[in-house]
């Protein structure tokens, strides 16, 4: 049976520059959001233009020294994997900008792309700046991690990441934001990077519409990129395998306003609430 066009596989092996895995707004067949995630060896190098896009730089696992035109951070990062329980460094780098980063340990990078303004200067977000939030309770309980979120400078882009325990559901129940209808709803195209812990499970995700002209059920790899252009698009995790995911959203406005799916709202009573910010150790635990 032919693969989902909704997902993007990730190489087995990253080409010249590193990259597993890359997604244009003219591949997505999109406008906003676009991602790259790549895998840098000690000592091997990335330099990348931001052009008219600002990049937010995750720095997924690894220790790496980053800079731009104007800055330059040495020995960042901490966690040596996306299943470590804390949260990651990034870098916000404004469009008409340049990075570069220079692996010090094996890393894995996402980059982060969406139209930029060049309203903002290139900063640092350490781990203490990024809102962690317990969402869900029961068999939804989830860990989310805000690295660039709305109440944060940037012209477009939204930058989230999402732990799931095995056996669990997140992005749930399911909700979309694919209609331009403030103050209810706002379009917002995102992408999901998964990662899954043993690597030889799987995840599933469903995206779906109302009038099903869209309705794919997807058996998610480990490295696999799914396309969110419209729809709802919940999330589960297998018993036995932990799934991790980087999303990255961006539309006509930068506000995150979503709508869940009627039929499924009744699952979610009051199940948000915040724990303490990241803090350096990370300020969640699982
Ligand atoms: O609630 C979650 O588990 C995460 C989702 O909010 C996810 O970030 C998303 O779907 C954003 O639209």
């Amino acid at each position: 049976m032919p693969k989902s066009e909704l997902v993007v596989p990730s190489a087995a092996t990253p080409g010249a520059s590193g990259c597993v895995v890359e997604v244009t707004p003219a591949s997505a067949g999109w406008r906003y959001v676009g991602f790259q995630a790549y895998r840098l060896k000690p000592g091997e190098r990335l330099e990348s233009e931001t052009g008219s896009d600002e990049c937010c730089l995750v720095l997924l696992s690894g220790k790496a020294d980053i800079r731009t035109s104007a800055q330059r951070w040495d020995d960042v990062g901490e966690r040596m994997s996306v299943f470590e329980p804390k949260p990651p460094y990034s870098a916000y780098v404004p469009s008409g900008d340049r990075f570069g980063v220079e692996a010090l340990t094996e890393v894995e990078l996402a980059v982060c792309r969406a139209p930029g303004k060049g309203t903002y200067p290139a900063r640092l977000i350490v781990p203490a700046d990024v809102g962690v939030e317990i969402r869900g309770q029961g068999l939804t309980e989830r860990i989310v991690r805000n690295i660039l979120p709305e109440g944060e400078p940037a012209d477009s882009l939204l930058v989230v990441e999402v732990y799931t325990p095995g056996g669990h559901w997140s992005s749930y129940p399911p909700h979309k934001h694919d209609e331009d209808r403030l103050p209810d709803e706002s379009l917002l195209e995102e992408t999901y990077y998964h990662r899954i812990e043993p690597a030889h499970g799987f995840a599933v995700q469903r995206v779906y519409t109302d009038d099903r002209s869209l309705d794919e059920t997807i058996t998610v790899r480990d490295g696999d990129v799914v396309l969110v252009p419209r729809g709802y698009h919940p999330v589960g995790a297998p018993a036995g395998y932990d799934v991790y995911y980087l999303n990255v959203m961006a539309g006509p406005v930068r506000t995150w306003k979503f709508h869940n799916d009627p039929d499924h709202e009744w699952i979610m009573q009051g199940w948000s609430r915040p724990v303490a910010a990241g803090g350096k150790n990370g300020g969640d635990s699982r």
